[in-house]
């Protein structure tokens, strides 16, 4: 028997679109293993009662599939389904994890992100990997066909999670399938920018890395109250602040004397705009850990 812990992760980060994914210090989910016949799952905690415990629709029960590694899996979920911060993202990067040590079959870091990103499709539609990136190796990831890039950061983030659900599979489908090209270009500058923040641990340049006009608004527009919490956070001290994931969830950047101020001034402006919400301070994390064997 083998339990791992999983981080839920804020992916896009705005610029970032299906490629920057980042791990956060909390929720997360943990998936406890224990070799089998055959697949069976059992989950409780948040929001359980919405996850699937079919194998084949559960993410942790296709990444058993794809590993060729039956077991009995519970998983206690921390990170609520269709939150935006990669809910069905930590139970694959947990079930990765977790089979690849109860089975010793030595994949690499890199390798148990793809396995857990055919975890995403199932429920997804597409293997998007920005949030099991993280997830698994921790740390401002970038995902790309040809690979995965993990950079350690430091950089005070806030998510603020509210009593809204948005499937990622419906927030994809108001993806626009084209862009302007100013809008390229800006995103290319923002997406730089960013990575340059993560990579210097700089909250000024990751907030304003966040920008982003295509994907986001269109996302923003599913999410009541979306302006108006992003301007309280801005007041507060935030120095950017986005959608996380496909929402409902949204992420600010901050520097560290302002988190706190940042985290109730999101909650009080959803609970002006008729929502209820709560909000995680926290850090770049790290990610997937085994914590029994
Ligand atoms: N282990 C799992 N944890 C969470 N959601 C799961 C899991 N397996 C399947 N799902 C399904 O995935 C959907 C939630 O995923 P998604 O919309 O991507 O949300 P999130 O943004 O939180 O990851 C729900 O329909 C849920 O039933
Ligand atoms: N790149 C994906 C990320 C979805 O994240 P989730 O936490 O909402 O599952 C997208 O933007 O669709």
């Amino acid at each position: 028997m083998l339990t791992v812990r999983a981080p839920a992760t804020s992916a896009n980060l705005g610029s970032g679109f299906d490629v920057f994914g980042v791990a956060l210090d909390r929720p997360a989910d943990v998936v406890t293993v224990e070799r089998a016949a055959e697949t069976t799952i059992e989950v409780s905690g948040a929001g359980a009662q919405y996850i699937p415990e079919d194998p084949a629709k559960n993410t942790a029960g296709v990444v058993a599939r794809e590993l060729d590694a039956p077991a009995h899996i519970r998983i206690d979920k921390g990170v609520r389904p269709s939150s935006g911060l990669g809910s069905s993202a930590a139970s694959a990067a947990a079930a990765a994890v977790a089979l690849d040590a109860l089975y010793e079959r030595g994949h690499t870091g890199e390798e148990l992100v793809r396995v857990a990103a055919e975890g995403e499709a199932a429920v997804s539609g597409e293997a998007h990997a920005d949030n099991v990136a993280p997830s698994i190796l921790g740390g401002f990831t970038v995902v790309r066909d040809d690979g995965v890039l993990s950079i350690d950061a430091d950089v005070p983030l806030v998510a603020c999670l509210p009593e809204i659900v948005v499937s990622t599979r419906d927030a994809r489908g108001v993806v626009p399938r084209s862009a302007e090209m100013d809008d390229v270009v800006h995103t290319v500058g923002s997406a730089a920018t960013l990575t340059a923040g993560m990579q210097r641990d700089d909250p000024s340049l990751v907030g304003r890395g966040m920008d982003e006009r295509v994907v986001t608004p269109a996302r923003a527009a599913l999410i009541d109250g979306y302006d108006a919490v992003c301007e309280a956070a801005a007041d507060a001290g935030a120095t950017g602040v986005t959608v996380s994931g496909a929402g409902p969830a949204l992420i600010a950047a901050c520097y560290p004397a302002r988190q706190r101020a940042v985290a109730s001034a999101m909650v009080e402006a959803f609970a002006d705009a008729g929502v209820d919400a709560r909000a995680y301070r926290s850090s770049v994390g790290d990610g997937a850990e085994i914590v029994e064997r």
